[in-house]
């Protein structure tokens, strides 16, 4: 299976694993994973983790030829589960003398989450300044991306923990763009078609 194939401890997860546009799983509601979580539910939401930090890795990703991510759901490798990764790195802190330093803490959020679902969320809307991409579109698509400013998000870890946690700013529209593709939805189903810049009253514009 696509599973068995991505979980084998030689492999790397690479672009090629990653599908496209046109392909229906993108557009499928995904299942919920049962629990206890099995090892090869495990196994594959570790892979997925694998990539996204490869991704980020200027080596890794130069070698493998990777396009950088910071999240990635189950239905881009043709997996019809809920099973969502994120890896959002904390920017260089800048010193004294005006150069980059590593940030004390490398991520400001790292976490492979399964069955996660948005439980509530603010009246207010926000989007990401300069819009979304995603690893699944080899296209620009332009506009604003509108968004639930902060939401709360249950999961189980791969401990099979359950978590219930309040995000805002750019991990809660990371950890929405995932959650949407577990249930078919892709980033420009959110850009307004007529006006894609339009800035409503009260929309949170985030850096
Ligand atoms: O479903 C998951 N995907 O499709 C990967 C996407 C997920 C993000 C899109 C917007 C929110 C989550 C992804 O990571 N990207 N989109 C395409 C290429 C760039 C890359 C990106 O935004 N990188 C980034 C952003 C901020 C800081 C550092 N790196
Ligand atoms: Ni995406």
């Amino acid at each position: 299976s696509v599973q068995e194939n991505l979980i084998k401890a030689s492999h790397l997860i690479n672009m090629d694993d990653i599908v496209r546009e046109g392909n229906e799983t993108l557009r499928t509601v995904a299942d919920e994973v049962s629990l206890p979580l099995s090892d090869e539910d495990i196994l594959l939401g570790e892979k997925m983790m694998e990539f996204l930090r490869n991704s980020q890795n200027p080596v890794m990703a130069e070698k493998m030829q990777l396009r950088p991510g910071v999240g990635l759901a189950a239905n881009q490798l043709d997996i019809a589960k809920k099973i969502i990764a994120v890896l959002i790195p904390n920017d260089p802190e800048i010193d004294e003398n005006g150069n980059e330093v590593a940030p004390k803490e490398a991520y400001k959020m790292s976490e492979i989450m399964y069955n996660a679902k948005i439980v509530s969320h603010s009246v207010q809307d926000a989007a990401i300044e300069s819009g979304e991409g995603c690893l699944s579109v080899d296209r620009e698509v332009p506009g604003l991306v509108i968004r639930h400013a902060r939401v709360t998000v249950e999961y189980y870890d791969k401990n099979n923990e359950k978590h219930k946690i309040r995000l805002k700013g750019f991990p809660s529209m990371c950890v929405q763009h995932e959650i949407d593709h577990t249930n078919g939805i892709m980033f420009y189903d959110h850009i307004n078609e007529k006006e894609p810049w339009a800035v409503k009253d009260g929309l949170l514009i985030i850096q």
